[in-house]
Protein backbone atom coordinates (compact mmCIF):
# COMPACT_ATOMS: atom_id res chain seq x y z
CA UNK A 1 0.00 0.00 0.00
CA UNK A 2 1.34 3.22 -0.95
CA UNK A 3 0.10 7.17 -0.08
CA UNK A 4 1.92 9.91 -1.71
CA UNK A 5 1.17 13.46 -0.23
CA UNK A 6 1.54 16.35 -3.19
CA UNK A 7 1.67 19.92 -3.22
CA UNK A 8 2.99 19.96 0.83
CA UNK A 9 3.11 23.66 1.55
CA UNK A 10 5.90 23.15 3.93
CA UNK A 11 6.96 19.71 5.46
CA UNK A 12 8.35 20.16 8.85
CA UNK A 13 10.84 18.58 11.16
CA UNK A 14 12.98 16.62 8.32
CA UNK A 15 15.58 15.03 9.04
CA UNK A 16 17.67 13.06 6.45
CA UNK A 17 19.58 11.42 9.30
CA UNK A 18 18.86 9.52 12.31
CA UNK A 19 18.66 12.11 15.71
CA UNK A 20 17.58 10.72 19.28
CA UNK A 21 16.83 14.32 20.28
CA UNK A 22 18.14 18.15 20.32
CA UNK A 23 19.40 20.54 22.79
CA UNK A 24 20.00 24.05 23.75
CA UNK A 25 20.52 26.02 21.00
CA UNK A 26 19.78 22.95 18.42
CA UNK A 27 16.22 23.36 19.53
CA UNK A 28 15.99 26.55 17.52
CA UNK A 29 16.63 24.30 14.27
CA UNK A 30 13.14 23.54 12.84
CA UNK A 31 14.71 21.49 9.42
CA UNK A 32 11.56 21.89 6.74
CA UNK A 33 10.83 21.13 3.04
CA UNK A 34 8.93 23.80 0.69
CA UNK A 35 6.23 22.50 -1.93
CA UNK A 36 7.57 19.14 -0.75
CA UNK A 37 6.42 15.53 -1.51
CA UNK A 38 6.18 12.67 1.02
CA UNK A 39 5.93 9.04 -0.23
CA UNK A 40 4.51 6.49 2.28
CA UNK A 41 4.53 2.92 2.11
CA UNK A 42 2.11 0.66 4.18
CA UNK A 43 3.25 2.19 7.81
CA UNK A 44 6.88 3.91 6.94
CA UNK A 45 8.20 6.77 5.66
CA UNK A 46 9.43 5.86 2.08
CA UNK A 47 10.42 8.63 0.47
CA UNK A 48 10.22 12.70 0.98
CA UNK A 49 11.91 15.67 -0.89
CA UNK A 50 10.60 19.03 -3.20
CA UNK A 51 7.83 18.85 -5.49
CA UNK A 52 10.04 18.98 -8.47
CA UNK A 53 11.26 15.67 -8.08
CA UNK A 54 8.35 13.99 -6.94
CA UNK A 55 8.25 10.61 -8.67
CA UNK A 56 5.64 9.77 -11.17
CA UNK A 57 4.06 6.61 -9.75
CA UNK A 58 1.00 4.45 -9.51
CA UNK A 59 0.00 4.54 -5.98
CA UNK A 60 -2.89 3.59 -3.81
CA UNK A 61 -3.71 6.52 -2.62
CA UNK A 62 -3.07 10.26 -3.31
CA UNK A 63 -3.59 13.43 -0.95
CA UNK A 64 -3.04 17.01 -2.18
CA UNK A 65 -1.79 19.00 0.35
CA UNK A 66 -2.07 22.58 -0.83
CA UNK A 67 -1.32 25.07 1.05
CA UNK A 68 -0.95 22.89 4.30
CA UNK A 69 1.57 21.93 6.64
CA UNK A 70 2.47 18.26 6.88
CA UNK A 71 4.49 17.13 10.51
CA UNK A 72 5.48 14.18 12.10
CA UNK A 73 2.46 13.05 14.81
CA UNK A 74 2.64 14.92 18.04
CA UNK A 75 4.86 12.43 21.07
CA UNK A 76 2.82 13.28 24.19
CA UNK A 77 5.21 11.34 26.87
CA UNK A 78 3.60 11.87 29.76
CA UNK A 79 -0.27 11.31 30.72
CA UNK A 80 -2.87 9.63 32.73
CA UNK A 81 -5.47 9.01 30.04
CA UNK A 82 -6.81 5.77 32.50
CA UNK A 83 -8.83 6.73 35.24
CA UNK A 84 -12.59 6.65 36.22
CA UNK A 85 -14.53 9.85 37.03
CA UNK A 86 -13.67 13.03 37.03
CA UNK A 87 -12.82 15.72 39.63
CA UNK A 88 -14.48 18.86 38.67
CA UNK A 89 -15.90 19.50 42.06
CA UNK A 90 -12.24 20.15 43.19
CA UNK A 91 -11.56 22.27 40.40
CA UNK A 92 -14.39 24.66 41.47
CA UNK A 93 -12.84 24.01 45.29
CA UNK A 94 -9.81 26.30 43.78
CA UNK A 95 -11.58 28.37 42.25
CA UNK A 96 -13.16 28.96 45.57
CA UNK A 97 -9.28 29.39 46.89
CA UNK A 98 -8.36 25.74 48.16
CA UNK A 99 -4.94 24.76 47.11
CA UNK A 100 -3.85 21.19 45.06
CA UNK A 101 -2.37 20.46 48.72
CA UNK A 102 -5.12 21.84 50.92
CA UNK A 103 -7.54 19.37 48.44
CA UNK A 104 -4.99 16.34 48.33
CA UNK A 105 -5.00 16.77 52.65
CA UNK A 106 -8.64 16.67 52.84
CA UNK A 107 -8.74 13.20 51.08
CA UNK A 108 -8.82 14.70 47.79
CA UNK A 109 -6.44 14.68 44.42
CA UNK A 110 -5.29 11.00 43.64
CA UNK A 111 -6.67 9.33 46.71
CA UNK A 112 -10.13 10.39 45.38
CA UNK A 113 -9.25 9.13 41.80
CA UNK A 114 -7.69 5.94 43.39
CA UNK A 115 -11.26 5.21 45.54
CA UNK A 116 -13.23 5.82 42.16
CA UNK A 117 -10.79 3.36 40.08
CA UNK A 118 -10.93 0.92 42.46
CA UNK A 119 -14.90 1.20 42.47
CA UNK A 120 -15.07 1.08 38.84
CA UNK A 121 -14.47 -2.47 36.31
CA UNK A 122 -12.28 -2.82 33.94
CA UNK A 123 -14.31 -2.42 30.78
CA UNK A 124 -16.07 0.99 32.48
CA UNK A 125 -12.42 1.95 32.96
CA UNK A 126 -11.62 1.37 29.12
CA UNK A 127 -14.52 2.41 28.12
CA UNK A 128 -13.99 5.29 29.69
CA UNK A 129 -10.32 6.09 28.83
CA UNK A 130 -10.83 4.77 24.77
CA UNK A 131 -12.67 8.23 24.53
CA UNK A 132 -10.17 10.31 25.94
CA UNK A 133 -7.26 8.68 23.58
CA UNK A 134 -10.02 8.79 20.40
CA UNK A 135 -9.94 12.31 21.41
CA UNK A 136 -6.21 13.27 21.91
CA UNK A 137 -5.61 10.99 18.20
CA UNK A 138 -8.29 13.74 16.87
CA UNK A 139 -5.89 16.54 18.26
CA UNK A 140 -2.83 15.24 16.54
CA UNK A 141 -0.95 12.89 18.61
CA UNK A 142 0.57 9.91 17.23
CA UNK A 143 2.60 8.09 19.96
CA UNK A 144 1.54 8.31 24.27
CA UNK A 145 2.62 7.12 27.24
CA UNK A 146 0.37 6.12 29.64
CA UNK A 147 0.25 6.02 33.34
CA UNK A 148 -1.00 3.21 35.96
CA UNK A 149 -0.74 5.34 39.74
CA UNK A 150 -4.65 5.29 40.83
CA UNK A 151 -4.75 1.96 42.05
CA UNK A 152 -2.57 1.87 44.53
CA UNK A 153 -3.56 -1.51 45.02
CA UNK A 154 -2.20 -4.83 43.65
CA UNK A 155 -5.58 -5.17 41.35
CA UNK A 156 -6.22 -1.31 40.97
CA UNK A 157 -2.74 -0.95 39.31
CA UNK A 158 -2.99 -4.21 37.41
CA UNK A 159 -6.20 -3.71 36.07
CA UNK A 160 -4.77 0.25 34.77
CA UNK A 161 -2.12 -1.82 33.00
CA UNK A 162 -4.17 -4.26 31.54
CA UNK A 163 -6.21 -1.69 30.32
CA UNK A 164 -3.29 0.36 29.05
CA UNK A 165 -2.51 -3.12 27.17
CA UNK A 166 -5.99 -3.13 25.50
CA UNK A 167 -5.82 0.38 24.51
CA UNK A 168 -2.69 -0.29 22.83
CA UNK A 169 -3.71 -3.65 20.83
CA UNK A 170 -7.17 -1.75 19.68
CA UNK A 171 -5.72 1.67 18.08
CA UNK A 172 -2.83 2.49 15.78
CA UNK A 173 -1.63 5.19 17.89
CA UNK A 174 1.90 4.00 19.76
CA UNK A 175 1.19 3.44 23.52
CA UNK A 176 3.77 3.14 25.81
CA UNK A 177 2.84 1.98 29.40
CA UNK A 178 4.44 3.54 33.14
CA UNK A 179 4.14 2.18 36.31
CA UNK A 180 3.15 4.26 38.84
CA UNK A 181 2.58 2.77 42.24
CA UNK A 182 4.14 5.39 44.04
CA UNK A 183 1.87 8.02 42.97
CA UNK A 184 0.74 8.45 46.85
CA UNK A 185 0.55 6.34 50.00
CA UNK A 186 -2.88 4.91 50.03
CA UNK A 187 -4.53 5.87 53.23
CA UNK A 188 -3.82 2.84 55.21
CA UNK A 189 0.26 2.94 54.55
CA UNK A 190 -0.02 6.85 55.46
CA UNK A 191 1.79 5.64 58.96
CA UNK A 192 4.08 2.91 57.55
CA UNK A 193 6.11 4.30 54.20
CA UNK A 194 7.87 0.87 53.95
CA UNK A 195 5.23 -1.17 54.29
CA UNK A 196 3.44 0.36 51.13
CA UNK A 197 6.74 0.12 49.20
CA UNK A 198 7.33 -3.59 49.77
CA UNK A 199 3.62 -4.03 48.56
CA UNK A 200 5.05 -2.17 45.11
CA UNK A 201 8.28 -4.23 45.16
CA UNK A 202 7.77 -7.46 46.08
CA UNK A 203 4.01 -7.90 44.65
CA UNK A 204 3.36 -5.15 42.17
CA UNK A 205 6.19 -5.04 40.38
CA UNK A 206 6.71 -9.15 39.65
CA UNK A 207 2.86 -9.64 38.41
CA UNK A 208 3.56 -5.99 36.16
CA UNK A 209 6.52 -7.98 34.53
CA UNK A 210 5.02 -11.31 34.86
CA UNK A 211 2.14 -10.04 32.28
CA UNK A 212 5.04 -7.80 30.68
CA UNK A 213 2.28 -4.52 31.45
CA UNK A 214 4.80 -1.80 32.10
CA UNK A 215 8.14 -0.15 29.96
CA UNK A 216 8.81 2.04 32.50
CA UNK A 217 8.57 3.16 36.12
CA UNK A 218 7.49 6.38 37.71
CA UNK A 219 7.39 7.85 41.11
CA UNK A 220 5.85 11.09 42.67
CA UNK A 221 9.34 12.40 44.01
CA UNK A 222 7.93 15.29 46.38
CA UNK A 223 7.62 16.79 49.78
CA UNK A 224 4.44 15.14 51.39
CA UNK A 225 4.67 12.11 48.61
CA UNK A 226 7.79 9.65 48.22
CA UNK A 227 11.17 10.80 49.19
CA UNK A 228 14.62 11.12 47.32
CA UNK A 229 15.29 8.00 49.13
CA UNK A 230 12.18 6.02 49.02
CA UNK A 231 12.31 7.22 44.97
CA UNK A 232 15.51 5.77 45.06
CA UNK A 233 14.66 2.04 46.29
CA UNK A 234 11.84 1.96 43.52
CA UNK A 235 13.96 3.09 40.63
CA UNK A 236 16.26 0.55 41.62
CA UNK A 237 13.73 -2.24 41.83
CA UNK A 238 12.19 -1.20 38.38
CA UNK A 239 15.73 -1.55 37.31
CA UNK A 240 16.15 -5.27 38.53
CA UNK A 241 12.94 -5.60 35.98
CA UNK A 242 14.14 -4.16 33.11
CA UNK A 243 12.66 -0.62 33.93
CA UNK A 244 13.86 2.92 33.17
CA UNK A 245 12.97 5.24 35.28
CA UNK A 246 10.38 8.68 34.30
CA UNK A 247 10.27 10.29 37.73
CA UNK A 248 7.36 13.10 38.49
CA UNK A 249 10.08 15.72 40.09
CA UNK A 250 10.43 19.21 41.18
CA UNK A 251 6.28 19.99 40.55
CA UNK A 252 5.84 21.93 44.28
CA UNK A 253 9.59 21.80 45.89
CA UNK A 254 13.08 21.44 44.74
CA UNK A 255 14.71 18.56 47.39
CA UNK A 256 17.44 17.11 45.33
CA UNK A 257 15.56 15.10 43.22
CA UNK A 258 16.74 15.76 40.24
CA UNK A 259 20.18 14.60 40.87
CA UNK A 260 19.01 11.24 42.32
CA UNK A 261 16.99 10.73 39.13
CA UNK A 262 20.42 11.50 36.98
CA UNK A 263 22.27 9.05 39.32
CA UNK A 264 19.64 6.11 38.22
CA UNK A 265 20.27 6.78 34.90
CA UNK A 266 16.15 8.09 34.82
CA UNK A 267 15.41 8.78 31.38
CA UNK A 268 13.05 11.70 32.08
CA UNK A 269 12.38 14.07 35.08
CA UNK A 270 9.07 15.40 34.88
CA UNK A 271 7.09 18.55 35.58
CA UNK A 272 10.06 20.86 36.80
CA UNK A 273 7.53 23.85 37.85
CA UNK A 274 10.34 24.71 40.62
CA UNK A 275 14.16 24.15 39.05
CA UNK A 276 17.33 25.29 40.93
CA UNK A 277 20.58 26.08 39.60
CA UNK A 278 22.08 22.98 40.98
CA UNK A 279 19.40 21.36 39.17
CA UNK A 280 20.42 22.40 36.20
CA UNK A 281 23.89 21.68 36.39
CA UNK A 282 23.06 18.12 37.46
CA UNK A 283 21.51 17.73 34.32
CA UNK A 284 23.88 19.19 31.93
CA UNK A 285 26.09 16.06 29.69
CA UNK A 286 23.34 13.72 30.95
CA UNK A 287 21.07 11.51 28.95
CA UNK A 288 18.20 12.35 31.21
CA UNK A 289 15.62 14.44 29.22
CA UNK A 290 13.60 17.16 31.06
CA UNK A 291 9.85 17.27 30.25
CA UNK A 292 7.61 20.25 30.83
CA UNK A 293 3.95 20.04 31.41
CA UNK A 294 2.56 23.38 30.81
CA UNK A 295 -0.99 22.75 30.80
CA UNK A 296 -0.61 21.78 33.97
CA UNK A 297 0.99 24.61 35.35
CA UNK A 298 -2.22 26.94 33.40
CA UNK A 299 -5.05 24.60 35.12
CA UNK A 300 -3.61 24.88 38.64
CA UNK A 301 -2.04 27.91 38.62
CA UNK A 302 1.52 26.65 39.49
CA UNK A 303 4.88 28.40 38.16
CA UNK A 304 6.13 27.54 34.45
CA UNK A 305 9.38 25.38 33.56
CA UNK A 306 11.77 27.92 33.57
CA UNK A 307 12.80 27.00 29.50
CA UNK A 308 14.52 29.79 28.62
CA UNK A 309 17.01 29.49 31.33
CA UNK A 310 17.42 25.63 30.85
CA UNK A 311 17.54 25.82 27.38
CA UNK A 312 20.43 28.75 27.67
CA UNK A 313 21.99 26.37 29.46
CA UNK A 314 22.43 23.89 26.50
CA UNK A 315 19.86 21.33 27.86
CA UNK A 316 17.25 19.99 25.84
CA UNK A 317 13.24 19.70 26.71
CA UNK A 318 10.72 18.10 25.94
CA UNK A 319 6.79 18.89 26.02
CA UNK A 320 4.05 16.72 27.33
CA UNK A 321 0.29 16.88 28.20
CA UNK A 322 0.26 15.35 31.99
CA UNK A 323 -3.67 14.41 30.90
CA UNK A 324 -4.97 13.71 33.97
CA UNK A 325 -8.29 14.29 35.62
CA UNK A 326 -6.55 16.14 38.81
CA UNK A 327 -4.11 18.75 37.78
CA UNK A 328 -4.57 18.53 33.80
CA UNK A 329 -7.96 17.35 32.46
CA UNK A 330 -6.65 18.05 28.71
CA UNK A 331 -4.34 16.01 26.43
CA UNK A 332 -4.46 18.58 23.46
CA UNK A 333 -0.71 18.96 22.43
CA UNK A 334 -1.71 21.45 20.80
CA UNK A 335 -2.15 24.15 23.07
CA UNK A 336 0.48 22.63 25.20
CA UNK A 337 3.07 23.77 22.25
CA UNK A 338 1.30 26.73 22.68
CA UNK A 339 1.27 27.61 26.11
CA UNK A 340 4.89 26.83 26.05
CA UNK A 341 5.68 29.93 23.17
CA UNK A 342 3.39 31.85 24.85
CA UNK A 343 4.09 31.21 28.58
CA UNK A 344 7.71 29.76 28.51
CA UNK A 345 8.83 32.16 25.64
CA UNK A 346 10.00 29.23 23.40
CA UNK A 347 9.72 29.74 19.88
CA UNK A 348 7.28 27.77 17.22
CA UNK A 349 10.83 25.68 16.34
CA UNK A 350 12.15 24.91 19.76
CA UNK A 351 8.12 23.88 20.71
CA UNK A 352 7.74 21.72 18.03
CA UNK A 353 11.16 20.08 18.68
CA UNK A 354 10.37 19.82 22.23
CA UNK A 355 6.79 18.09 21.19
CA UNK A 356 7.97 15.46 18.50
CA UNK A 357 11.86 14.38 18.82
CA UNK A 358 12.64 15.08 22.15
CA UNK A 359 8.72 13.68 23.03
CA UNK A 360 9.83 10.77 21.19
CA UNK A 361 13.62 10.11 22.90
CA UNK A 362 10.99 10.69 26.56
CA UNK A 363 9.52 7.35 26.04
CA UNK A 364 12.71 5.80 24.17
CA UNK A 365 10.61 5.65 20.46
CA UNK A 366 13.19 8.54 18.86
CA UNK A 367 14.59 5.25 16.74
CA UNK A 368 11.27 5.27 15.22
CA UNK A 369 8.77 8.97 15.54
CA UNK A 370 9.62 12.14 16.05
CA UNK A 371 10.62 13.66 12.64
CA UNK A 372 10.14 12.83 8.93
CA UNK A 373 12.96 10.31 8.13
CA UNK A 374 13.22 7.73 6.14
CA UNK A 375 12.50 4.15 7.56
CA UNK A 376 10.62 6.10 10.81
CA UNK A 377 6.70 5.56 11.81
CA UNK A 378 4.40 7.22 9.15
CA UNK A 379 2.43 9.25 11.95
CA UNK A 380 1.43 12.45 10.55
CA UNK A 381 -0.24 15.68 10.85
CA UNK A 382 -1.93 17.51 8.14
CA UNK A 383 -3.10 20.68 9.12
CA UNK A 384 -5.45 22.96 7.66
CA UNK A 385 -4.59 25.40 5.06
CA UNK A 386 -2.30 27.85 6.70
CA UNK A 387 0.01 31.24 6.57
CA UNK A 388 2.80 29.29 7.78
CA UNK A 389 3.48 27.02 10.78
CA UNK A 390 3.53 29.81 13.37
CA UNK A 391 -0.29 29.53 13.52
CA UNK A 392 -0.03 26.40 15.16
CA UNK A 393 1.06 27.75 18.63
CA UNK A 394 -0.55 31.96 17.46
CA UNK A 395 -4.43 30.57 17.05
CA UNK A 396 -3.75 28.65 20.43
CA UNK A 397 -7.49 28.23 20.31
CA UNK A 398 -8.16 26.96 16.75
CA UNK A 399 -8.63 23.02 15.88
CA UNK A 400 -5.76 23.95 13.08
CA UNK A 401 -5.38 19.57 12.69
CA UNK A 402 -7.03 18.87 9.37
CA UNK A 403 -6.07 14.78 9.09
CA UNK A 404 -4.38 12.41 10.85
CA UNK A 405 -2.29 9.76 9.62
CA UNK A 406 -0.97 6.62 11.66
CA UNK A 407 0.42 3.66 10.80
CA UNK A 408 0.37 5.06 7.24
CA UNK A 409 -3.98 5.04 7.26
CA UNK A 410 -5.39 8.15 7.16
CA UNK A 411 -7.91 8.41 9.76
CA UNK A 412 -11.69 8.89 9.44
N1 LIG B 1 1.69 15.23 40.37
C1 LIG B 1 1.40 14.08 40.30
N2 LIG B 1 0.55 13.49 39.45
C2 LIG B 1 -0.31 14.15 38.54
C3 LIG B 1 -1.54 14.66 39.15
C4 LIG B 1 -2.28 13.63 39.83
C5 LIG B 1 -3.64 14.00 40.24
O1 LIG B 1 -3.86 15.08 40.85
O2 LIG B 1 -4.52 13.19 39.98
C6 LIG B 1 0.43 15.23 37.78
O3 LIG B 1 1.38 14.87 37.10
O4 LIG B 1 0.11 16.42 37.84
ZN1 LIG C 1 1.81 13.39 35.77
Amino acid sequence: MQTLIINIKELLQVRENHIEKVSGKEMADLPSLKNAFLLIENDIIKDFGAMDDCPKINVDKTIDANGKIVLPSWCDSHTHIVYAGNREQEFVDRINGLTYEEIANRGGGILNSAKKLNETSEEEIYNQSKKRLEEVISQGTGAVEIKSGYGLTVEGELKMLRVIKKLAENYSITIKSTFLGAHAFPKEFKENHSGYIDLIIDEMLPKIAEENLADFIDVFLETGYFSVEETEKIMEAGKRYGLPSKIHVNQFTAISGIAACVKHNALTVDHLEIVTDEDIEVLKDTETMPVALPSCSFFISIPYTPARKMLNAGLPLALASDFNPGTTPSGNMNFVVATACIKMKMTPEEAINAATINGAYAMGISKTHGSITRGKKANLIITKPLHSFYEIPYCFGSNLVEQIILDGKLQA
